[in-house]
């Protein structure tokens, strides 16, 4: 079964929008989550442009589903996940400054690094997850460093979708069979909505867990969150 995992990075940013506390974060993760979110993701940046670092230790107090947290892995970001204890910690290459994620790591050229975080998170009994490409070697050296799972960065398969759906697909689909091949769970996101979902799914019906957030709360504008969150988990049925 695939989870759905609701990023709620864009509710911290209309809240930060105007600086008062409307809407809610920890209000509508208690609602995702009742609304049927099997999971809760955030992405705690440095600059703090939505979600914080108080919104964190805010939302464990509350979160009941799996709490994800992504983010580079700094002394920052580190000391966070140390200090909560997520269900999952999912380790992105962003740069400071960068507008969102848009790529994975070089999992052979930061084996090092990446092999030594991996450790952490398992002393600290969190699931470990590392977002990367569909280059089938970054899926290799992600399970030589110890990862418990790949996140595949969708952003490719998503801009190529509406073109040619089986050619968008087709490398997601090798590098997920070859991540379970040696021993990776296999989680997707970026840009990952209800016209693309669908098909990524049929296609590699073994995901344990999408994160979305963009999209399903653009979505929410109009067609409300609880019908949101709905129409995206049947899609994932
Ligand atoms: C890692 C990833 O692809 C997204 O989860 C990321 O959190 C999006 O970040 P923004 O919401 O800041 O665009
Ligand atoms: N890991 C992907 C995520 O959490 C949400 O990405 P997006 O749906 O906001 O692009």
């Amino acid at each position: 079964m695939t989870k759905l995992s609701v990023n709620i990075n864009k509710i911290a940013t209309i809240r930060n929008a105007r600086g008062g506390d409307v809407p809610n974060v920890v209000r509508v993760a208690i609602d995702c989550e009742r609304f049927g979110a099997e999971g809760i993701t955030v992405h705690p940046r440095p600059d703090e442009r939505h979600i914080t670092t108080q919104d964190v230790y805010d939302l464990k107090k509350v979160v009941q589903t799996e709490f994800n947290i992504e983010g580079y892995p700094d002394t920052r970001y580190m000391k966070l996940i140390e200090d909560v204890r997520p269900e999952q910690a999912t380790l992105v290459p962003d740069p400071p400054g960068v507008l969102t994620s848009n790529a994975g790591w070089e999992t052979k050229k930061q084996l090092e690094l990446l092999s030594d975080l991996a450790q952490q998170l398992k002393q600290l009994n969190i699931r470990s997850s590392v977002f990367v490409d569909t280059n089938l070697e970054n899926i290799e050296f992600a399970a030589k460093a110890g990862f418990d799972r790949i996140e595949l960065y969708t952003g490719p398969y998503a801009e190529q979708y509406a073109e040619n759906p089986d050619r968008a697909v087709d490398l997601y689909v090798k590098a997920a069979v070859f991540a379970k091949e040696v021993g990776l769970g296999v989680n997707a996101g970026h840009d990952l909505s209800l016209e693309n979902l669908k098909f990524l799914k049929s296609k590699i019906p073994f995901m344990d867990e999408v994160s979305i957030g963009h999209a399903l709360i653009s979505d929410a504008l109009y067609l409300g969150l609880e019908n949101t969150i709905q129409r995206y988990k049947f899609l994932l049925k």
